[in-house]
């Protein structure tokens, strides 16, 4: 596809989604140049992978317009997509790096033909997600977080401009947290490409993000980190008391709920899984 000049890379205009009968989120204007790093927060089931759904074209806005460098339809290479994990069943032998090449090529008909370039490119895609070692095992032999680099490496072999990150970091260990956001960073770098990255922990991202984009119950702020992650703004989202705390330079967004329980909210959570919907409970504070 050829861009429209200095078309931003992402553009989202007075877009509104409801699903179900309900409207997860509305209003929403967002711009993302090339290199933009914007992270997508909230509790369960307010609408982040729906809005990467609404961006890749598979759910229909109720209002607004959505544009990818330009264009009001642009999927194919462009785009690069890491889904929310689903693991592949033990019995699956397709290999890793045969997924990894369907991001090359799968969109074809055929099978692909099988040159060293197309190999080299498989490698350099394996390598940036840490998972040439296991390049040559089925999928379904693989763990969670080795599925997951396997996947990682799939979007980003097409070299995207655009890369939609539904919550990358689930299963993986805190080590490879953080080799896996590098990885997604350092091909932002290199090629400019603009990253849209759901999570329930800001915290391993928060370093990198220039971007918050919070879809609350009561609305939605965008904004850099340090406007959007606060105790007046979280607190008129949710429309309760809630503090953002600074715990060694860890963001830790807890809620009081009058009864002296706190509820920490998803900007941070305590483990790589889902917090409980909508929030997770924890202790007495
Ligand atoms: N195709 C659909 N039809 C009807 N309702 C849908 C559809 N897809 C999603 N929903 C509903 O939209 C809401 C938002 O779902 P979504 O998966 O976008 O939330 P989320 O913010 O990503 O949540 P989580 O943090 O749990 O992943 C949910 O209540 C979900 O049940």
């Amino acid at each position: 596809m050829i861009p429209a000049a200095d078309a931003p890379t992402l553009e989202l205009r007075d877009a509104s989604l409801a699903l179900g009968g309900r409207e997860l989120w509305s209003d929403l204007d967002l711009q993302l140049r090339a290199g933009a790093f914007l992270a997508v927060l909230g509790p369960n089931g307010a609408g982040k992978s729906s809005l990467i759904r609404a961006i890749l074209g598979e759910v229909r806005l109720r209002a607004g317009s959505i544009r990818i460098l330009g264009a009001a339809r642009s999927v194919g290479t462009d785009v690069g997509y890491i889904p929310q994990q689903r693991l592949f069943d033990r019995g699956v032998g397709l290999r890793a790096r045969d997924l990894v090449g369907f991001g090359l090529d799968g969109h074809r008909l055929g099978l692909p033909v099988p040159t060293r370039e197309r190999r080299g490119r498989i490698d350099e895609a394996l390598a940036r997600t840490g998972a040439e070692s296991f390049a040559d095992a089925p999928m379904g032999s693989l763990s969670g977080g080795e599925q997951q680099r396997v996947r990682i490496a799939q979007a980003l072999i097409s070299r995207p401009r655009l890369l939609l990150c539904d919550e990358p970091l689930l299963s993986l260990d805190p080590g490879h947290q953080v080799a896996v956001t590098e990885a997604i960073d350092d091909y932002r770098r290199e090629t400019g490409a603009a990253v849209v990255f759901v999570t329930h922990d800001v915290n391993p991202i928060l370093d990198r993000i220039d971007q918050v984009l919070y879809l609350g119950p009561r609305g939605h702020r965008l904004g850099v980190p340090r406007d959007v992650l606060t105790t007046d703004v979280l607190s008129d989202l949710y429309d309760v008391h809630v503090d953002v705390l600074d715990v060694h330079g860890r963001i830790i967004v807890v809620a009081g709920t009058g009864d002296g329980d706190h509820l920490v909210l998803p900007a941070h959570s305590e483990s790589t899984e889902h917090p409980a919907s909508p929030v997770g409970r924890q202790g007495t504070a």
